[in-house]
Formats: structure tokens, C-alpha cells, sequence
């Protein structure tokens, strides 16, 4: 049998999953990539991988599609790792530029801002221009919070918006995949779920930036009705913005 070509996020977000999948006997079934998030979606989207942790808001290119597993890079309140960081007030913002690495949290900025923020910003794509303000997700946010003038954990703004939590990213695939090899994947993402903290050991420091706290508390990868029920409510804004 052929491989199923599975493509991951190569942020810390997604090593529990990565380590649940190591230790997995599904480890010989797949080729697995690591991508930052915008290039897994297109990965997915091109057929060059069948599957894939995909940004939420790229089901709306795919004309078919499956949500696989029971897990997610979710949160339930600040996420500390996708921000806008803003040089004013988010009230005052008029120039925003978008991060692109993503596509869930550049969307996930859009939504707020048009409809809970209620501004009409201007997207920045001149990298001679200074916005004011910027979306930045993943690693490259570690131990940057206390440094800008302005910042919005979009975790928590979506929470503040709409009581509900989120989910970032899904694993998706674009065909049915067999149903024994989707359980098998689901068990190695509940073992690196359930031991999230072992990867910790040897990454970089970060000033002000709390490891155990990210990987257990902020972030949240079980796939709850509730955020599924965000899915559809984040999808149903994103498909209205323009
Ligand atoms: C929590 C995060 O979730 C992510 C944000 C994504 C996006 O904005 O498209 C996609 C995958 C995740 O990596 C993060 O990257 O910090």
C-alpha cells in the first residue's frame, strides 16, 4: 500500500502530536512533512499530501474534505501565541499587515476587527510600509508580548467576542482515508496529548515565556462539540468579509 502522505506544523504547538506519532506503529504507514501552517494547507489543497493539520480557514478551498481525529490546536481563552501586535489602541488601527505563515489567524484578525472592533482597516502588503499594527503567530511570538506598545491575544478577544473557544487548526484530509489507520493516528495523538510536557526538555528560552503553561493550559487540542460549533461561527464571518 501506498503511503499516506501526512503534512504537520513545524511549530511547537504541534510537537506532542509529533512526538504521539513517533512513538505510533502508524509511523510506518505515512511520510510525514513539517510546514508552517499556510504551506500545510496548500499541500492539502495541491494533493501533494492526503492529509494534514490545516489552518481552519482553508476548508473554505477545499471542495472535499474530511475532519479527521478527535484533536486540534485549539484554546479556550488566550491562546500566547497568535496576536496582533499594534503600535496604538486596536480602536485607532487603520494599517494592518497579515502574517504569512497563517491563514485561520490573519482571518481570525479581519473577523474581529470588522465585527467586534467594528474598524475598516486597510491591509498592508508593501513590505516598505509600516502598518500599524501586525498579525504574528507560532514560535516567532515567544517572548515578544512584553515588548510592543499594543497586544491582543486573538484566543482571547474571539472568547471575549463570542463566548466560545477556538480551534486554530484541524486535522483534515481530502479523501476518506481507511478508518483503521485514522483510529491508529488518533491513539498517537492522544498519547502526545496526554504527555505534552515531554517535549519540552532543551528548547529555547524565552523571556516571560512559560513552556508547561502553552502546552497545558493555553492551548487545548481536544475537539469539542463547542469548537466545532466555533469552526462553523469563524467560517460563516470569514466567508462574509468581502
Ligand atoms: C496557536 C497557533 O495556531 C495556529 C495558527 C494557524 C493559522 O493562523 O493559520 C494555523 C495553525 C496553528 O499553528 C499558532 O500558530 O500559534
Amino acid at each position: 500500500m501506498n503511503k499516506i502522505r501526512v503534512s504537520a506544523v513545524s511549530y511547537t504547538n504541534t510537537y506532542p502530536f509529533l512526538n504521539g506519532i513517533r512513538k505510533s506503529k502508524v509511523m510506518d504507514q505515512i511520510d510525514l512533512s513539517v510546514d508552517y501552517p499556510s504551506a500545510c494547507a496548500q499541500k492539502v489543497i495541491d494533493d501533494e499530501a492526503d492529509m494534514g493539520i490545516i489552518p481552519t480557514a482553508a476548508l473554505l478551498s477545499l471542495p472535499e474534505y474530511y475532519i479527521n481525529t478527535d484533536f486540534c490546536i485549539g484554546t479556550e481563552g488566550a491562546v500566547d501565541s497568535v496576536f496582533i501586535f499594534s503600535n496604538k489602541p486596536i480602536t485607532e488601527v487603520e494599517t494592518l499587515r497579515l502574517d504569512k505563515q497563517s491563514r485561520t489567524s490573519n482571518g481570525l484578525a479581519r473577523v474581529l476587527l470588522k465585527n467586534y472592533w467594528k474598524r475598516e482597516v486597510q491591509l498592508i502588503t508593501d513590505d516598505s510600509v509600516e502598518p500599524d499594527a501586525y498579525v504574528l503567530i507560532g514560535d516567532r511570538t515567544f517572548g515578544k508580548k512584553n515588548t510592543v506598545p499594543y497586544v491582543y491575544d486573538l484566543g482571547k478577544e474571539w472568547f471575549d467576542f463570542t463566548g466560545l473557544p477556538f480551534a486554530f487548526a484541524l486535522w483534515v484530509s481530502n479523501k476518506k482515508l481507511p478508518e483503521s489507520f485514522v483510529k491508529d493516528f488518533n491513539d498517537a495523538l492522544a498519547y502526545g496529548v496526554a504527555h505534552a510536557t515531554d517535549v519540552i526538555a532543551g528548547l529555547p528560552e524565552f523571556e516571560g515565556f512559560d513552556y508547561t503553561k502553552y502546552l497545558t493550559a493555553h492551548l487545548d487540542f481536544h475537539l469539542t462539540d463547542q469548537k466545532r460549533e466555533a469552526v462553523q461561527r469563524y467560517l460563516g464571518y470569514l466567508k462574509d468579509l468581502d
